[in-house]
């Protein structure tokens, strides 16, 4: 049998249910040391549901949990992991020097206050009271303490949510330098190039199930397509039904077209509309990748 103790976070065929609903079915993920792995997937993919079963918040159904070779409840296992959920539950009466101070008791060998300050870009905020700090800024102290005690797994839970670009750069900044340290992240996110930003590896989640795996230049190579942009009065219904269209959509202004093969396309745009401005083809993201491989799935 492989030894797991050195694998961060193991999902192993991993089954939930609430009553009827499938929440994910037969999931197998691992996460290593100095990776950092994207969980996508629509609204109710269940990327929540697989951060709780690896915090040890819910049981499976079939299949196993580990962390660091053990299970999610062992406290050893929770000493070494950080987590930044969507609701936080912090006291909003504690300054955020109290806030960073009490977290770091929890842990044996916890970052020193100047290292959180940096890393969390903390500046000036440390004798602050968390309620009275921004949401961008809360975000960031969210942030400190899921790092503060020096986790080799750190849970990240649509991190960068309502912060603005400065602070979203500061935190990928942050991020990459603990993946280079050693750390295993676990990202979720809906900004898809927050994961083409950071991600070593994206897993795409849909209805429960794995439907993508694979580097970012992977999961855009399984879906090979090409993004037409142009200032046209076609519609993006219209264009939608047009034989080798994948999707048609407009967007401020602009007709943004996802297809396998640009030039007929491009061939027909040009001849439905001579007046057709701005025509820009690019290699199709993540995003469209995203949505393609979502929509086959379901
Ligand atoms: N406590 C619960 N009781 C009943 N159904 C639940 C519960 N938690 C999750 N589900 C269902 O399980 C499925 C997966 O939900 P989950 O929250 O894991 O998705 P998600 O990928 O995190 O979605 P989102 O991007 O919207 O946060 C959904 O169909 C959801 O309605």
């Amino acid at each position: 049998m492989r030894s797991t103790e050195t694998i961060p976070a193991r999902l192993d065929r991993v089954s939930k249910r609430y009553g009827g609903a499938v929440a994910l079915d037969g999931v197998a993920v691992d996460i290593r040391a100095g990776e950092l792995l994207a969980l996508l997937g629509p609204n109710g993919a269940g990327k929540t549901t697989a951060i709780g079963l690896l915090l040890g918040l819910h049981q499976p159904d079939a299949g196993g949990v580990e962390l660091f070779g053990q299970a999610p409840q062992t406290l050893a296992a929770r000493r070494e992991v950080g987590v930044m959920l969507q609701s936080a539950g912090i006291p909003d009466t504690l300054k955020v020097r109290e806030l960073l101070e009490l977290t770091r008791s929890y842990y044996a060998e916890p970052r020193s206050i100047a290292d959180c300050v940096a890393l969390a870009g903390l500046d000036g905020l440390l004798e602050r009271l968390y309620g009275r700090l921004s949401g961008g800024q809360q975000r960031r102290v969210q942030f400190a303490l899921a790092l503060c005690g020096r986790p080799r797994l750190l849970f990240l839970d649509e991190p960068t949510t309502g912060l603005d670009i400065e602070a979203r750069m500061g935190l990928w900044k942050a991020i990459r330098e603990l993946v280079g340290q050693g750390c295993a992240v676990l990202l979720t996110t809906h900004y898809l190039e927050e994961a083409e930003a950071l991600a070593d590896r994206v897993v795409v989640l849909n209805r429960g199930r794995i439907v993508a795996e694979g580097s970012v230049a992977q999961i855009r190579a399984q879906v090979d397509r090409r993004l037409i942009r142009c200032v046209s009065r076609l519609t993006a219904a219209a264009v939608a039904a047009w034989p080798g269209v994948v999707a048609a959509t407009a967007v401020a202004g602009r007709l943004e077209i996802v297809v396998a093969d640009p030039e007929p396309i491009v061939r027909r745009l040009l001849n439905e509309d001579p007046e057709l401005r701005e025509l820009e083809v690019q290699r199709a993201g993540l995003a469209e990748a995203f949505v393609e491989l979502t929509r086959e799935a379901a």
